[in-house]
């Protein structure tokens, strides 16, 4: 098999920038197109400027081109941009790996149905840590569903627009189920005044937003007399960004369906 081609979306972004760097440095994959908003001034740019690197290819505000030359679009942008990209990536039958979070459910709903066209990957963190720790979680909170009360902790960098993060988010997720319990019904988003005892049957998020932090996830379990912690951290988007290069792979020779990170490490 050939190099697999990739368009990059969201190209000037944190993430964006990482995606082209990596994509540049695989020799497994080629970037064929990298897209941005119209107004960003990286459009006009070479791929190359934007991350220090040699290569020609322009940034330009072309989805629909890049969609169309690509085997596979990796976007990290935001969930507007993300379901205007699906949408193209559909009519041209282009894998997607989205790494976009902050979708609300009709978003969600609208990947869902792209996927029975089109093959995606859709997960809130790509990095093999977090996926490793998303299945430790399955495991400690079976083992400590009674008498521990859990609380989910993530701190991220000042610019980040959604919380808790989607990471924190699919914590939630697969610590209710784990438990048998419903996130919706039992998830409590921060706190503040009298909030009187802590109800045993809820799962607790607190957000720091701060400086450059790239990204910090802690599962508290905390019982008496001890509490277990399960962490990740991030000191790199890098992990992320090969990650996402991992599911477009992942994703080739597939006619349709929904994956996230743990199919592609085989974790399921
Ligand atoms: N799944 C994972 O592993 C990870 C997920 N993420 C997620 O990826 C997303 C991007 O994060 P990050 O790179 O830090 O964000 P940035 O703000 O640095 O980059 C976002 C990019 O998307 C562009 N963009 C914004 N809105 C739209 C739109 N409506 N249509 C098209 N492009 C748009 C931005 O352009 P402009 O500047 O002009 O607005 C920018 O180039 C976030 O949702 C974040 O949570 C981040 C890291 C890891
Ligand atoms: O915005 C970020 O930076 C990150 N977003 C993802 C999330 O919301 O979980 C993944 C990672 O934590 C970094």
């Amino acid at each position: 098999m050939g190099a697999i081609k990739i368009a990059v979306a969201g190209a000037a972004g944190r993430m964006g920038r990482m995606l082209i760097e990596s994509t540049i440095k695989d020799e497994g994959a080629e970037l064929v197109a990298a897209v941005d908003q119209a107004s960003q001034p990286s459009v006009g740019k070479t791929a190359g400027e934007l991350v220090g690197l040699s290569c020609d290819v322009p940034v330009t505000a072309d989805v629909e081109a890049a969609v169309a030359a690509a085997d596979c679009l990796i976007d990290f942008t935001r969930p507007q941009g993300t379901l205007a990209h699906l949408a193209l990536c559909r009519k041209h039958r282009t894998a997607i790996v989205i790494g976009t979070t902050g979708f609300e459910a009709d978003g969600k709903q609208a990947i869902a149905e792209a996927a029975k066209e089109i093959p995606v990957v859709f997960s809130s963190n790509m990095s093999v840590g977090a996926n490793t720790v998303f299945k430790l979680l399955d495991v400690a909170s079976r083992i400590l569903a009674q008498g521990y009360d859990i609380e989910i902790v993530e701190a991220h960098h000042r610019l980040k627009v959604d919380a808790p993060s989607g990471t924190a988010l699919r914590m939630g997720e697969i610590v209710a189920k784990a438990l048998g319990r419903d996130l919706k019904a039992c998830a409590v988003y921060g706190r503040e005044g009298v909030t009187g005892e802590r109800d045993p049957s809820t799962i607790g998020f607190a957000t720091v937003r701060g400086g450059d932090i790239v990204g910090d996830h802690t599962v508290m379990y905390c019982g008496i007399g001890e509490r277990v912690e399960i962490s990740h951290k991030a000191g790199s988007r890098m992990p992320y960004a090969l990650g996402a290069l991992r599911a477009a792979r992942f994703l080739a020779g597939k006619a349709n369906g929904l994956f996230d990170m743990q199919d592609v490490l085989g974790l399921r």
